[in-house]
């Protein structure tokens, strides 16, 4: 009987509990819990409910108990950059805010008067984003340095939620790099950085890579939840375990369609070149050591928020169709100004700079929906032409991954586009490559290639070829 795994992926909009199993070289999929992620309000900041997620993977490990399934490891992801500190008896010194805070307001331009952005670039190839862990911190440092003083354990959210489940503290790799803290070359704590902007060194903890196994779960947890199983770190940050279940790289730009779209390609080493800086690419790390040369594009956030808006009144495919049905609307927007990060209403935000820019204003939830999704794809096609220009090559195919692969009008917009094969699935991949990043620590699978290969047989992938190809201008 082959062994069993569980994978934990926590969205910035949904957790999904999914338990996986190779059968005939099939990766089987049994989703066994979801739920939803929402951002609260404690004292003034943006925060995640983090003990209401610990309490949903305690649940998700009960269930798999009641439906008789016997995991062998479980391994969890989550978004990048978020973290918690915690005190010399490991008690907690934060809450958990979330990277939508506007704690990091000028953060990152304080940031310059210490180290500047062409040599922070260098050391960690990191993307500039005001959310960044960097500024976080720093702007803690501002607010409140005797909690940093206090902290003798820097945990991301991940890491977190694995020192509950097994009562010891490391930091994954792939998540860490997320920080812009990591080295880029070294692949450790850039110490020298962190000494630069005066942040307490000793709470970061040693840098573990994905595949690791981390330990057993607590005796009196798995006394409780009725099953004891491995911790397994897969690449914690999402991001990292929905790579790792592109079917093929090779000659292939995923977009990691969710809260966010990360668009990218996996590289063997950081390109850390002025183009890719002024272009604010990123260099994540990624399984196996390899580079998320990817950018941050704002992300079905903003249908998210506009779904909101409307009072939940219309589903993710409803408004897919009405903006399929708002065929001659036609003003676009730069989806990757700041401003749409946390808008109070994103509906009010889209027509105000459809205003400001001297176009057509959306009134229908057809209209604003049409204009999130065109200007998504005009975003993309900015990145992917930027991407070929930096690798001076054409890339023939774009695979799109996760829950926004549904979007059958966007997934064709971005084929018309762009004039590529677009590739559509897995849904799951977060939670798919999760899993076989667990697997192949198991034994279960014999390395990335052969994962690649047994998700590429196992899962439907859709393909889109342009209908008619567009140029168009960016607004
Ligand atoms: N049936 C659907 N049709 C079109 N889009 C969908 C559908 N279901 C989900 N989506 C899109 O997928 C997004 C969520 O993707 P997901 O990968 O689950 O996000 P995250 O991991 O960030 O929580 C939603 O914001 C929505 O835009
Ligand atoms: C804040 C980061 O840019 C963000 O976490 C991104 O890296 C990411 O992984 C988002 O994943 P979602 O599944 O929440 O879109
Ligand atoms: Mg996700």
């Amino acid at each position: 009987m082959s062994k069993c795994s569980i994978a934990v992926d926590i969205g910035a909009s949904s957790g999904r509990f999914i338990a996986g199993c190779l059968q005939d070289n099939n990766l089987k999929l049994e989703e066994i819990h979801r739920f939803d992620n929402n951002l609260i309000i404690k004292e003034g900041h943006y925060c995640w409910d983090v003990h209401a997620l610990y309490n949903e993977i305690k649940t998700g490990i009960r269930l798999c108990w009641d439906r008789g399934l016997h995991p062998e490891s479980i391994g969890i992801d989550t978004w990048a950059v978020d973290f918690v500190l915690l005190d010399e008896k490991n008690r907690l010194l934060t809450d958990a805010i979330a990277y939508r805070d506007a704690r990091t307001d000028g953060m990152m331009e304080e940031v310059f008067n210490f180290i500047s952005k062409e040599r922070l670039y260098l050391e960690t190839g990191i993307q500039f984003q005001k959310f960044n862990t960097i500024y976080q911190l720093y702007s803690l440092k501002k607010s409140n340095p005797e909690v940093l003083d206090q902290a003798t354990s820097f945990l991301m959210l991940p890491d977190y939620f694995n020192y509950l489940l097994t009562g010891k503290k490391v930091n994954e790799y792939t998540n860490a790099t997320s920080t812009q803290l990591v080295n880029a070359f070294t692949k450790k704590w850039d110490e020298d950085l962190l000494d630069l902007l005066g942040i307490n060194k000793e709470m970061f903890l040693e840098i573990k890579p994905p595949g690791s196994i981390l330990g057993d779960m607590e005796t009196e947890l798995s006394k409780e939840l009725g099953i004891d199983m491995k911790v397994i770190l897969p690449a914690t940050h999402d991001t990292g375990s929905a790579v790792v279940a592109v079917p093929e790289v090779d000659d292939t730009v995923y977009i990691s369609s969710g809260t966010w779209s990360l668009i990218g390609v996996e590289n063997p080493f950081p390109i850390c070149i002025t183009k890719a800086l002024d272009y604010n690419f990123t260099n994540e790390g990624g399984f196996g050591y390899q580079y998320r040369f990817l950018k941050n594009v704002m992300g079905l956030w903003m249908i998210q928020e506009v779904k909101r808006n409307y009072n939940d009144q219309y589903s993710f495919s409803e408004l897919v169709e009405l903006a399929d049905k708002a065929s001659e609307f036609r003003a676009k927007i730069n989806v990757d100004n700041d401003r749409f990060l946390k808008p109070e209403n994103m509906i009010e935000e889209i027509q105000k700079v459809c205003q400001e820019t001297y176009q057509e204003v959306p009134g229908t939830p057809g209209e604003v929906a049409k204009c999130v999704f065109d200007s998504l794809g005009v975003s993309y096609q900015k990145a992917l032409d930027q991407i070929e220009e930096i690798y001076e090559k054409e890339f023939k195919k774009i695979n799109i991954i996760g829950g926004g692969s549904q979007n059958e009008m966007l997934n064709q917009l971005i084929a018309d586009k762009t004039g590529k094969e677009v590739i559509a699935g897995p849904v799951e991949a977060t939670a798919i490559g999760n899993l076989v990043s667990q697997l192949i620590t198991l034994g279960e699978i014999k390395d990335i290639k052969e994962a690649r290969n047994i998700i590429g047989q196992s899962f439907e992938l859709k393909r889109y070829t342009a209908a008619r190809r567009e140029e168009e201008n960016v607004t």
